[in-house]
């Protein structure tokens, strides 16, 4: 299976730990992020890495040899989603992407591995627990989810805490077909909306694969959610971080 880190982003918000290196290289209980999650899949047996990098591309590049790399080095014009079309010659086949500044169980790789629909979203349940110390990334930026009967319905941060099954957290499967639809789709929407405001985005290049994934939904594609309560955290801010050193081991 190949696995696609999208890992482009500056980590702004992780200064200065990321004065330096990719928050990817930020350590938790003495591992880098990237290296935690990269465990969580060889312990399924998962061993085929894409990184996607751009801010510092080059520090992950020398430690890490056996990946292959995409480099989106117009990283600070765009965002989630153009990121992860860098490596669209690698979705002709299934494929699971992640975001590179989250932890993740190897638990959470096996459900979603293991799940044989054509588009899986893991989906922290739990995850409410762990936004009521989180006041400097409120629940409103979170990107929530709300579920029927076993698909996901909608996928968005305007979701109401009540109405949210749980928080997508950034690992997503494709099999074949499913990347195959993801690309068409996204070529579609690359020919409408280059350089136009698209979804929430102020511009199409500063979508964020959630705003595409919506669109999806809207046009009947069917995604599932593969459940994890808890087993999984975010950094995006100091507070995250601290919160990732007491509570991942
Ligand atoms: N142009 C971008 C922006 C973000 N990302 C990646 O998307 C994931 C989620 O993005 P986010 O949480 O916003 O991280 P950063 O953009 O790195 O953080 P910040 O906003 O603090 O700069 C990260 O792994 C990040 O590297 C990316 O590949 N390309
Ligand atoms: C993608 C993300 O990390 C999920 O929580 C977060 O939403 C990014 O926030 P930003 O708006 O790009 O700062």
């Amino acid at each position: 299976m190949q696995v696609i880190i999208i890992g482009a982003g500056r980590g702004a918000r992780l200064m200065p730990t990321t004065a330096e290196t990719p928050k990817c290289f930020a350590e938790i209980g003495g591992k880098r992020i990237l290296d935690w999650s990269l465990d969580a899949f060889r312990q399924n047996g998962i061993d085929d890495f894409c990184f996607i990098g751009g801010y510092k591309i080059e520090k992950v590049q020398a430690d890490y040899p056996e990946f292959e790399f995409r480099h989106n080095a117009d990283w600070p014009n765009n965002n989630i989603l153009l990121s992860l079309f860098h490596a669209e010659d690698l979705m002709d086949q299934p494929f699971i992407c992640c975001y590179s500044d989250i932890l993740f169980t190897p638990d959470v790789v096996a459900r979603v591995a293991a799940n044989a629909e054509d588009i899986s979203l893991a989906v922290d349940t739990d995850w409410l627990s762990r936004y009521e110390h989180r006041t400097e990334h409120p629940s409103d930026d979170a990107e929530k989810v709300t579920v029927k009967n076993g698909a996901v319905t909608r996928i968005h941060r305007e979701i109401q805490e009540s109405d949210a099954h749980g928080e997508y957290i950034g690992v997503a499967k494709f099999s074949a077909a499913g990347a195959g639809r993801l690309r068409d789709y996204y070529h579609q929407v690359r020919e409408k909306n280059a350089g136009q405001p698209y979804r929430e985005a102020a511009v199409f290049e500063k979508a964020y694969l959630i705003h595409m994934l919506q669109d999806m939904l809207e046009t009947g594609e069917r995604m599932v959610h593969v459940d994890t309560p808890g087993g999984y955290i975010e950094i995006d801010t100091q507070q995250d971080f601290e919160y990732a050193r007491q509570h991942w081991s």
